[in-house]
């Protein structure tokens, strides 16, 4: 197993990619700390789905927590790495892949939406990032952390002006980290995910159009399923990448490649 007795946390882990990465720890041996949010209209119900995260780490025979709270708040990075030494000991793996996508034009774009989106997603990483960092150098031991950026980092988006910044923050930010953390044995990497079915594009891939071109667009022909990201983060945050820091793995389908 590649997390044999590790400790994970896993921001964002209610549903879509985190649930998967939250799942994929437990079956390759971590017990997990998993962050939800669920303040939304759309959230009516999260409990459930976090209820059902735990459940399937359980099944795995590992231990798991799920732990309320907004990653845009600097203490809740705080709180998540509490809750991860209070139940488990330690914290040895960070997963942090929160974010929000609210596509929306750019000329009409309001302030509160760009700041909301680069709240959760490039403050969020950086605040839990952070904090799991000072646990892991406090522990004395290393550690791994990985952040979901995305292929949004490298290529645009029209309706996601706002988007697609926090997602070259967070690759920017794990490779600084990975040159501040280094010293202490803390490797940092991110995931460059394509376009995987979740919730997050559920409404844009809706049209049919839409989806069709993006299947006829990636290589390997299909859509990425959240399970495709999971494993790849796994893998960063074993040993099996034990040499590997400051590196982004992009997990699109061969998606960004394929120009004609
Ligand atoms: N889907 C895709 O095609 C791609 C996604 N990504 C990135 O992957 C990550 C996960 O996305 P995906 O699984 O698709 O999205 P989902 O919408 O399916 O899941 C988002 C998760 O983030 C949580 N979350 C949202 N806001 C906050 C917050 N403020 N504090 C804590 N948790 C929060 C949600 O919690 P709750 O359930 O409580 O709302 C949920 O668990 C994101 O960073 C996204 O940018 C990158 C590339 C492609
Ligand atoms: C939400 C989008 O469909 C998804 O998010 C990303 O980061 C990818 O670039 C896709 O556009």
């Amino acid at each position: 197993m590649l997390l044999e007795n590790k400790v994970a946390i896993v921001t964002g882990g209610s549903r879509g990619i985190g649930h998967a990465i939250a799942v994929a720890c437990a079956r390759e041996g971590a017990d997990v700390v998993i962050n939800y949010w669920g303040d939304n209209d759309a959230s009516y119900g999260r409990r459930s789905a976090i209820d059902e995260v735990v459940r399937e780490i359980e099944a795995h025979g590992r231990r798991a927590i799920a732990v309320e709270g907004n990653v845009a708040l600097p203490q809740t990075g705080i709180d998540l790495v509490s809750h991860a030494v209070e139940a488990f000991g330690k914290v040895d793996v960070l997963a942090s892949n929160a974010g929000i996508c609210p596509f929306h034009a750019f000329l009409d774009m309001p302030p509160s939406v760009l700041e909301r989106t680069v709240g959760v997603n490039l403050n969020g990483a950086f605040y839990v990032t952070q904090a799991v960092a000072r646990q892991m150098k406090e522990q004395g031991t290393g550690g791994a952390i990985v952040a979901t950026s995305s292929i949004s980092a490298l290529v645009g988006g029209g309706m996601q002006t706002h988007y697609t910044p926090t997602k070259a923050g967070v690759h920017s930010l794990m490779q600084s980290c990975a040159i501040a953390l280094g010293p202490f044995g803390i490797r940092c990497n991110s995931v460059m995910p394509g376009t995987i079915a979740t919730d997050l594009n559920a409404e844009d891939l809706a049209d049919e159009d839409k989806r069709a071109y993006f299947e006829r667009r990636i290589p390997l022909g299909r859509l990425g399923a959240p399970e495709d990201v999971a494993d790849c983060v796994v893998f960063l945050a074993s040993d099996r990448a034990r040499y590997v820091t400051g590196a982004a793995l992009l997990v699109d389908g061969g998606l960004f490649v394929n120009l004609q």
